[in-house]
């Protein structure tokens, strides 16, 4: 393994209880991340994006579901054998994570700037109230010493995801995991936190993984993407390469959606269809149905990765798409 590799997840397999069997709903995904680096996990809905960030912090309930096998190193360690303990010590200090609805993440009975404060008393580090309002200004938050003494209620959404963010930010994380960070926050606030988050990563060297359904937020973020189906990557590369020449026809019909939306063409381009959902896995590709360039083949098996320039792709036909 590449000793600078921050975090390396190998072939993670993620399974949920259906009835008295399993049913795998990440079915092998290979991610990396390099310090610094802003990394985007995309795709539609129930592909598996939130429970495989879910699983770096084994924040899977073993009373719903398992990982069924792969490693998840975070500097050389895998976390996937670490003690409760050992793992406690991580979270929140080396890795935290932002989730997707603020308000139902904070406590309602405490007042913000203590919620933020814990972050530091949970892991012993050196608190202090000047410490807080120094975070609270970084993320944005203008009058920091009045909104530090207010409860989550009193704040709008956007207030109350910069506070989720300086809990996130505040130990000074190496890694960060925003999981569909602007998914509740108006239109008009969305662009700031995105920004927020780019100016963290810059200012902190933070390294991101961001889940999203949003190829814009993506395009504006991330320096590399990961583009799930179906409970597997897809397409994985440099952002910028992927924008110029997407390999995958799922990556290809993600970007006609969101070109055909920018130019606000008159007949809006769609993909047809719908992605399968785990009871519906089968040995093959799982974009088959939808693929337009489908052959026979395709049906055979799942795909293998292909590494072609620089570029991980699913797909045994991505030269003739
Ligand atoms: N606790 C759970 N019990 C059973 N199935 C689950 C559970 N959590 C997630 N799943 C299933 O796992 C699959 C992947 O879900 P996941 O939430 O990761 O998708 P996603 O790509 O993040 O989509 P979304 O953006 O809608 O959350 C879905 O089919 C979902 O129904």
């Amino acid at each position: 393994m590449d000793d600078k590799v921050l975090l390396k997840i190998e072939n993670l397999k993620i399974s949920f209880k259906r009835g008295k069997d399993y049913l795998q709903v990440v079915r092998g995904i290979d991610i990396e991340a390099f310090p610094g680096e802003i990394v985007g996990i995309l795709g539609e809905s129930g592909s598996g994006k939130t429970v495989s960030s879910n699983a770096i912090i084994r924040l899977i309930d073993d009373k719903e579901g398992r990982i069924d096998s792969g490693k998840i190193y975070f500097k050389n360690k895998n976390l996937l054998k670490l003690s409760e303990k050992e793992l406690r010590r991580i979270r929140g200090k080396n890795i935290s994570y932002i989730f997707q609805n603020p308000t139902d993440s904070l406590n309602s009975y405490r007042r913000v700037g203590k919620q933020i404060e814990e972050t530091l008393k949970i892991h012993r580090l050196p608190c202090s109230k000047e410490k807080v309002l120094e975070v609270m200004k970084d993320v944005g938050i203008i009058d920091a010493k009045f909104i530090y003494d207010m409860y989550p209620f009193q704040l709008s959404g956007g207030q109350c995801q910069r506070i989720m963010i300086a809990i996130g930010v505040i130990c000074k994380p190496e890694l960060l995991i925003a999981d569909e960070p602007t998914s509740s926050i108006d239109a008009s606030l969305r662009k700031k936190v995105l920004g927020l988050l780019k100016s963290i990563n810059e200012k902190y060297g933070t390294s991101i993984i961001l889940i999203t359904h949003d190829f814009d937020v993506a395009k504006f973020l991330c320096h590399k993407a990961a583009i799930m189906y179906g409970g597997l990557v897809m397409e994985q590369g440099y952002m910028k390469d992927i924008l110029k020449a997407p390999l995958h026809p799922y990556t290809r019909g993600l970007l006609k959606c969101v070109n055909s939306l920018e130019k606000s063409e008159d007949t809006l381009f769609t993909l047809e269809g719908r992605p399968p959902s785990p009871s519906e896995f089968k040995n093959e590709c799982p974009f088959y149905d939808r693929c337009k360039g489908r052959k026979e083949r395709c049906k055979e098996n799942i795909p293998k990765i292909v590494k072609y320039n620089n570029r991980n792709v699913r797909c045994v036909n991505f030269n003739y798409c």
